[in-house]
């Protein structure tokens, strides 16, 4: 818990969870039952002798591709349907515990795949966790299919058509697009084809961009696949004409505190582009990627943020505010999140903004 004396409106504030990969909410300790259960083994070294050691090995994260292979051995003891709705499961009831309202949740179908696990077990175990989590729970939730941009682009295009046959897209399985994985040398532009199938099927898009990949990769997802969203985009403060298009098209950028402090993008939470972004009118949210391995869940983001930049009541509306109006859900789901920040926060001053700024 931080030591601000905003923790409790920052806990009871209804959040929005933009940037979250399913399977980066598994836990060494699930990790380790689910091993026992389906009879995986685990790699024989020091790192995977106990949940214990494995939750340490976290801590010495260098990079993007340091992490991403403990995300796909973790992920690998995933094989029942019921394996993948329980991980989900306990995902909501921990966001739900932290004040998330409204959830997007990516999954990456191609991880399961290639190693033989069917994309309907996949689907049919997240969705099961997700039509409950609705029911009791009260979490409007978005399905985001992501593309491992490290594979073929052959297979992401395989991957798209099975769920695009499935009628994932259009029966309200699925609500979106995305693209993650090692960004370097995978640029967006890589992706085009399917990402305009994407565009004239009507599906809404978002890709990873400018976590360790430069701002580029950041304009060609935008100009290329023609996102509405950027998953971390903290290299957009490497261009202010970028800044400027991201500001005028409303595109929301989702950024992760807790993640890029791990993964070493940034030296701390203060280099985060929080400050910029609300000095230039960038929209963002503020997201936990892959909690169980970063350190922390989305609270603990928010509180992050709080610790490094001591934001004001105001400046937390706004974010608040932005990550309600860049979500991808309908206007009356919209307005009724909108209507409870209003009363955690109190209704927005009128003439001068109010100059609360407690650390
Ligand atoms: N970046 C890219 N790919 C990922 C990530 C991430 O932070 N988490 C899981 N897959
Ligand atoms: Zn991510």
């Amino acid at each position: 818990m931080c030591r601000s004396p905003l923790h409790p409106l920052l806990a009871a504030l209804p959040k929005c969870e933009h940037h979250l990969h399913i399977e980066g909410t598994l836990s060494p300790t699930l990790l380790f039952a689910l091993s026992a259960k389906n009879s995986i083994s685990l790699p024989s070294t020091p790192d995977y002798a106990s949940p214990s050691t494995l939750l340490t090995a976290y801590d010495g994260f260098t990079s993007l591709d340091w992490f991403l292979p403990y995300y796909y051995t973790g992920m690998s003891v995933l094989i029942h349907a019921s394996d993948f709705e329980q991980l989900a499961w306990e995902y909501f009831a921990k966001a739900h515990s932290d004040g998330v309202v409204h959830a997007e949740i990516s999954f990456d179908p191609q991880a399961h795949t290639t190693r033989g696990i069917p994309y309907s077990t996949v689907v049919s175990g997240f969705n099961a966790a997700c039509r409950r989590a609705e029911k009791e729970l009260g979490i409007s939730i978005v399905l985001i299919l992501c593309l491992l941009r490290h594979l073929p682009v052959t297979d992401s295009e395989r991957m798209f058509s099975e769920a695009l046959s499935n009628d994932h897209f259009t029966d309200g399985t699925l609500g979106g697009l995305g693209l993650d994985s090692t960004e370097i040398d995978h640029p967006p532009e890589l992706f085009k084809e399917v990402y305009a199938s994407a565009k004239s099927a009507g599906i809404r898009r978002t890709a990873h961009a400018g976590e360790e990949g430069p701002v580029e990769y950041i304009a060609s997802a935008i100009h290329n696949l023609d996102v509405s969203r950027i998953d971390h985009g903290i290299r957009l403060v490497d261009s202010d004409s970028l800044v400027a298009e991201v500001v005028e098209k409303k595109i929301l950028v989702t950024l992760c505190p807790l993640s890029n402090v791990r993964l070493k993008c940034v030296r701390e939470t203060r280099e985060v582009p929080v400050r910029h972004f609300l000095d230039h009118g960038v929209m963002f949210s503020i997201n936990s990627d892959d909690p169980a391995y970063f350190g922390g869940y989305l609270l603990d983001n928010y509180c992050a943020v709080q610790e490094a930049f001591g934001l004001s009541v105001e400046e937390w509306r706004r974010i608040a505010k932005a990550s309600i109006e860049g979500s991808w859900c309908g206007e009356e789901r919209k307005k009724e999140m909108l209507g409870r920040i209003d009363e955690v926060l109190g209704t927005e001053p009128t003439g001068t903004q109010q100059t609360v700024t407690v650390v």
